[in-house]
């Protein structure tokens, strides 16, 4: 029986682009205090091991219709810190670009916030490729996307030099004698890289843990050697349980290949559940949320220029091999109409009768608009009780898939609420989650070891070589 390890991935407006359009849902950004305590609250009361916060570097229309939650929301490090202050046992991930972020600035605030949280900060490490986070940097796109990887090697190497400024015991604080600092333990950084030059020390304790939990999310096989390398949890887009069992075989060898114990890197699939009282219930709200996801046909002259291409007729009909052009997205799709369609065409009609309930064959067939939101929304949807979502969670664990899972919420707050009181007490009976939070940082839930100083035992002219090497 395997520990999954669980977080939710908040996206306070819903992770579903249509999520914001249902009855009760958050919808505006400038409420996102009140939301995003509240998913704090909900988390931390079913005791997931730590809230994740994603992050993109720009904004503009396009945005609306591919990820509405993108458009506008609060900044990450912003997010744990104010998250910090209001709850006491969950871990706060909070994502930063290495082609932008300033290293120095970076460990300040993190070590910070590790601290302020009695070592509950964690630190997803994006190379995020949005081609306007350039312009808003003042950076040239082309330049930071070709060498992205090498710089990001350099900045975790950075930023746990920067970490490690202090020895632990360095702050004597002695009344008596008067003596505040032992200066012997406070060593310079003195980092000269390809991308980074950092002379520290840094201005802040050493963090709780020693370093914070580093996440990477990537899709590449130069992620993939990132994550191995670095990473404490690696976070992988995965089709299928056999896809991930792949995965998370190749990132474990490419951790030993890399000199470390691999059972250290975890590994992580985002997922999104939606989660209903019944299946027929969960189906109702899966069939909702399609319903309400906008397609080119809503736009009755042409849809606005920045809407995504794959959410149309024009693109469902090369995948179902038919010309839909002209049809209605309302348009049945019956038995009849089926027998035309091509094999990935009657794929997607299988997806949304899993999803949906609706069958060709039934009182309440798909219609394409169905077909269009399955084939261009793309994250990895599981439709029903909490008892399937905790079955189909824990196989995922017990076939070697995953370490955990990033939950992903459709409809904020219905559905973490949902997750956080059905799903949670199930794994729980199932002994795949624990009920009560095993020590006090992020690491202790995550189960890693904290690191040691690299200035302890070592003597710094040795140390001066080797910060030079990334
Ligand atoms: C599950 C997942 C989550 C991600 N979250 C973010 C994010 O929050 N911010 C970001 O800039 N990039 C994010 N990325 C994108 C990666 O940083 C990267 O830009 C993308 O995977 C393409 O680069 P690659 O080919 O090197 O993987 C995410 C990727 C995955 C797979």
């Amino acid at each position: 029986m395997t520990r999954l390890i669980i977080g939710a991935m908040v996206r306070a407006i819903g992770a579903n682009p249509s999520g914001w359009r249902v009855t009760g849902a958050h919808r505006d950004p400038r409420g996102d205090a009140a939301a995003l305590r509240h998913a704090a609250k909900v988390a931390e009361a079913a005791r997931l091991d730590y809230l994740f916060f994603g992050d993109w570097l720009a904004t503009g229309h396009d945005l609306e219709f591919r990820d509405p939650y993108l458009v506008a929301r609060i900044d990450p490090l912003s997010a744990i810190t104010y998250l910090a202050g209001v709850t006491e046992r969950i871990g706060l991930i909070a994502t930063a670009n290495t082609g932008y972020a300033d290293p120095y600035a970076l460990a300040r605030a993190t070590a910070s916030i590790d601290l302020l949280s009695g070592g509950r900060a964690g630190l997803n490490l994006a190379t995020g490729s949005e081609p306007r986070a350039a312009g808003n940097h003042g950076r040239d796109f082309a330049v930071v996307n070709a060498s992205r990887y090498d710089r990001a090697a350099e900045f975790d190497h950075v930023l746990r030099r920067l970490w490690d400024s202090f020895e632990d015991d360095a702050i004597v604080a002695d009344v008596a004698s008067g003596v505040f600092l032992d200066p012997s333990k406070l060593h310079p950084t003195d980092f000269r890289g390809q991308f980074l030059s950092v002379d520290g020390p840094l201005n802040v304790a050493r963090p709780v843990q020693g370093h914070l939990p580093i996440v990477h999310a990537g899709t590449s096989p130069r992620s993939r050697l990132f994550a191995a390398q670095h990473a404490d949890l690696a976070l992988v887009a995965v089709s299928d349980l056999e896809h991930a069992v792949a995965i998370r075989e190749e990132l474990r060898s490419l951790a030993f290949e890399s000199g470390r114990d691999d059972r250290t890197l975890k590994v992580i699939a985002p997922v999104l559940p939606i989660v209903g009282e019944t299946r027929e219930h969960a189906q109702s709200i899966a069939d909702e949320l399609s319903e309400l996801v906008q397609i080119a046909e809503d736009w009755p002259d042409g849809p606005p220029q920045a809407f995504p291409a794959n959410r149309s007729l024009a693109q469902l009909s090369t995948l179902v091999g038919l010309d839909l052009s002209g049809l209605s997205p309302d348009r049945a799709v019956t038995p009849a109409f089926l027998g035309e369609f091509s094999a990935v065409g009657q794929e997607l009609v299988e997806i949304v009768a899993e999803r949906t309930g609706r069958s060709p064959h039934g009182e309440r067939p798909p219609t394409l608009r169905h077909l269009v939101v399955a084939a261009s929304v793309s994250a990895s949807i599981i439709v029903g009780t909490a008892h399937d979502i905790a079955a189909e969670f824990e196989a995922w664990g017990d076939a070697g898939a995953v370490d955990g899972f990033n939950v992903l919420s459709a409809i904020q707050p219905a559905q973490l609420d949902a997750f956080a009181l059905g799903v949670v007490p199930e794994l729980q009976r199932r002994g795949v989650f624990p009920t009560e939070y095993e020590g006090h940082t992020l690491r202790d839930s995550l189960g890693l070891e904290r690191p040691a100083n690299v200035h302890v035992g070592n003597d710094d002219s040795a140390l001066a070589t080797l910060s030079r090497r990334p």
